[in-house]
């Protein structure tokens, strides 16, 4: 079987969030003597692309609305990557130091034309053609509808949601853009009015996955306006809860960390990294520390962070720190503060990969307290690196971590308020006071399997029953 996994992102080429880790990790763990997975993304000008060699496999041309314009796809010539990876060169529109931005209809839609004009060319065809979000949720409609690609119809496609509340939307004046169809199909394209890729998607696709199985039942009356398409579509939805690359993410072997540890030394090794972080960011060594990697933005709970903080810090002996960068509003009000609690919180605002290897081998809790967990992989990094988990009990986060009160590991509220924000940090004060309970747990949670290799074999289910 040849599997080709069509994305806007892929670890470690170019990450955003969340979309990426999957990306480049999942083929890992589904190629094998009869399987053959293969990637496929746009080439933008970023530090991967410029550290790497690339060939040439192909080019040609392609249309959009009344322009042309000249593209390329590369392959990696290096086998760094345990997977082949393809690269949409659209000068033009994708090379570009950014994933997204303002122009993401049209450099999307090059992006999805541009790998059905190749494969129109390739000999041997995939099997499956397995797209990510609504950047290319325009493909099962164009298999299905553009005539320019009739002869490829026949290839099963799945549609993964790893987010539904973004769906791509622009207007019907810029149809055109879209390869010739049949007209009166154009409903298909519709979703309120607006085209809309993601609704396209799940119309057309052969099958529709989310990224977990609490995700699947929640989008059916909360999906941001796609609810009814999703229920009257469940037959050929399922959800597929996501794994983490247990070779990237291990703190045995992972070199951004300060110090390696397994089970058998987490004791030193976590230490060292919280040392780290105490050192770098002026926090105290012997306080727990909580600490919230991610985008700040509503779905992530973001903006009751700045309150809770203020809140949690007053009434509580502990440290906190938070990565990440979003909404600006939120940014300003984690950032001013820092002045108010020197010595007991900091946050850097920003992208850095290595600094959240570090806290996940850090800290100790992590907070996760989202509206929306299509999955999350940030509480399967953490419980990975024996940090604790403190989740808003929704989506992914709800099929992955139990509290400890049910016998379980992590610490899980129902609301995302800043009472139950706070209630739950103190929460997990108090277990850091219970020494003992809290060595015995983050130890416990370390051998916690995660890996891809359930969730890979249960795709591969999935694509046979779409061959068969
Ligand atoms: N400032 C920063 N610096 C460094 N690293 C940062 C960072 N901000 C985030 N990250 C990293 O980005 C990833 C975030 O992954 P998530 O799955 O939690 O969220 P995301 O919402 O992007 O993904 C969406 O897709 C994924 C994959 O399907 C789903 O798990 C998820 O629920 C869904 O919302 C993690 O690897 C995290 O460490």
């Amino acid at each position: 079987m040849k599997i080709l996994h069509i994305s806007a992102e892929c670890y470690p080429i170019a990450k955003v969030g969340g979309l990426a880790d999957v990306v480049g990790a999942l083929p890992k763990y589904q190629n094998n003597d009869t399987t053959l997975s293969q990637v496929v993304m746009p080439f933008y000008d970023n530090k991967f692309t410029k550290e790497h060699s690339f060939s040439s496999v192909y080019s040609s041309e392609l249309t959009l609305g009344e322009n042309i314009y000249k593209f390329n796809i590369l392959k990696l010539n290096s086998s760094t990557l345990d997977f082949d990876i393809f690269f949409v060169d659209v000068p033009k529109l994708l090379f570009k130091e950014y994933v997204y931005s303002y122009d993401d209809t049209e450099r999307f839609l090059s992006f999805q034309i541009a790998v059905l004009d190749w494969m129109l060319t390739i000999k041997e065809k995939p099997s499956i053609i397995h797209c990510h979000d609504h950047h290319t949720g325009l493909v099962p409609f164009m298999l299905q509808e553009s005539f320019k690609y009739e002869s490829l119809n026949k290839i099963p496609n799945i549609l993964t949601i790893h987010n539904a509340q973004y769906q791509g939307w622009f207007s019907h004046d810029n149809v055109h853009l879209i390869p010739e169809f049949n007209f009166d199909h154009v409903g298909l394209l519709d979703w309120g009015g607006q085209i809309n890729p993601l609704a396209a998607a799940i119309k057309c696709a052969w099958s529709v996955t989310t990224v977990s199985p609490s995700y699947m039942d929640e989008l059916k009356s909360a999906a941001n306006g796609l609810e009814w398409l999703l229920s009257d579509e469940t037959e050929k939805c399922v959800g597929i809860l996501n794994g983490i690359d247990t070779n990237v993410w291990n703190p045995e072997v992972d070199t951004y960390i300060i110090k390696n540890y397994s089970q058998k030394t987490i004791q030193s090794g976590r230490k060292a990294n919280k040392q780290f972080l105490c050192d770098n960011y002026n926090l105290d060594l012997e306080k727990p520390l909580f600490a919230f990697i991610g985008r700040l933005v509503g779905e992530k709970g973001a903006d009751l962070l700045p309150e809770s903080f203020k809140i949690a810090l007053k009434e509580n002996n502990i440290s906190v720190f938070l990565l990440g960068s979003g909404h600006g509003d939120t940014e300003n009000q984690l950032i001013e503060l820092k002045s108010q609690f020197k010595g007991s919180y900091n946050a850097f605002i920003g992208y850095d990969e290595k600094l959240s290897h570090i806290i996940y081998a850090g800290a100790d809790f992590l907070l996760m307290p989202s509206r929306v967990e299509p999955c999350g992989l940030n509480q399967m990094y953490a419980l990975r690196y024996g940090t604790i988990p403190i989740v808003r009990s929704i989506g992914g986060l709800k099929d992955t971590v139990i509290d400890i009160d049910n016998n379980g590991f992590g610490i899980c509220h129902n609301e995302v308020t800043i009472e139950e924000i706070t209630k739950a940090i103190k929460r997990g004060a108090d277990l850091y006071k219970n020494n003992t309970k809290f060595k015995k747990i983050r130890k416990q949670i370390m051998s916690i399997d995660h890996s891809w290799n359930a969730s890979a074999q249960e795709y591969l289910n999935l694509y046979n029953s779409l061959n068969s």
